[in-house]
């Protein structure tokens, strides 16, 4: 189970490393890596767990954040309403992805975004492609081709950038941080 004094914070290199392609079939250690990112973002989404265990909720988590340069990473994005019952709107531990294409229009989250990699607060729009087509691997190997829109884009999004060595507010516009394009679409 993976705590926040597991998590890499920025400033350490490894968050701005291309991380390295994961070969198939998964070794034992990243059949592990799989299963404790995403049992991170199960537990950090349980208010009580989340508190017991001083957690800060995520609804993604990229193995460099746990000190790992390679290219998997785990994204719960939960049903937004609030009857927990129903299925996630996106869950999986996306692997090797690929963003095959993009929309010309933009979104972002209109609260800005944040990273548990990132200590302190950084306001302003992160813009992104408002909805994109993803290619990855799941740890059977499966490939998985699957076209995502407003929220479970964004994130994945932030979760690839990860595996690339970007972080969120390499992409916020220095000079207006809440600079927008009229064809902007606000997510969330
Ligand atoms: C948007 C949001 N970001 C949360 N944290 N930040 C993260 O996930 C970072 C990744 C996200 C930052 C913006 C896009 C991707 C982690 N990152 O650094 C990984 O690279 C949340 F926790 C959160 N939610 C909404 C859903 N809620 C369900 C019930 O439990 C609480 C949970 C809170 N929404
Ligand atoms: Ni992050």
């Amino acid at each position: 189970m993976f705590l926040m004094k597991d998590i890499v914070r920025d400033g350490d290199p490894v968050l701005r490393e291309q991380a390295q392609k994961v070969k198939f079939p998964l070794s034992k250690e990243d059949k592990q890596l799989a299963h404790d990112l995403m049992e991170y973002l199960e537990v950090s989404q349980d208010p009580e767990q989340c508190e017991k265990l001083g957690l800060r909720a995520g609804v993604g988590l990229a193995a460099p954040q746990v000190g790992i340069s390679e290219m998997m990473a785990s994204v719960l994005v939960p049903s937004e309403d609030e009857d927990e019952k129903d299925e996630p709107v996106f869950k999986d531990v996306i692997i090797n992805p690929v963003i095959v294409s993009n929309s010309v229009q933009r979104g972002a989250l209109t609260e800005g975004e944040g990273c548990l990699s990132v200590d302190k607060d950084i306001p302003g729009y992160v813009p992104r492609a408002a909805r994109i087509t993803l290619k990855y691997q799941d740890v059977d190997g499966k490939e998985h081709k699957v076209r995502l829109k407003n929220y479970p884009a964004i994130v994945c999004q932030h979760e690839i950038d990860h595996l690339h060595g970007t972080l969120f507010y390499d992409h916020i516009n220095k000079d207006n941080p809440y600079a927008k394009t009229d064809d902007e679409i606000f997510v969330y």
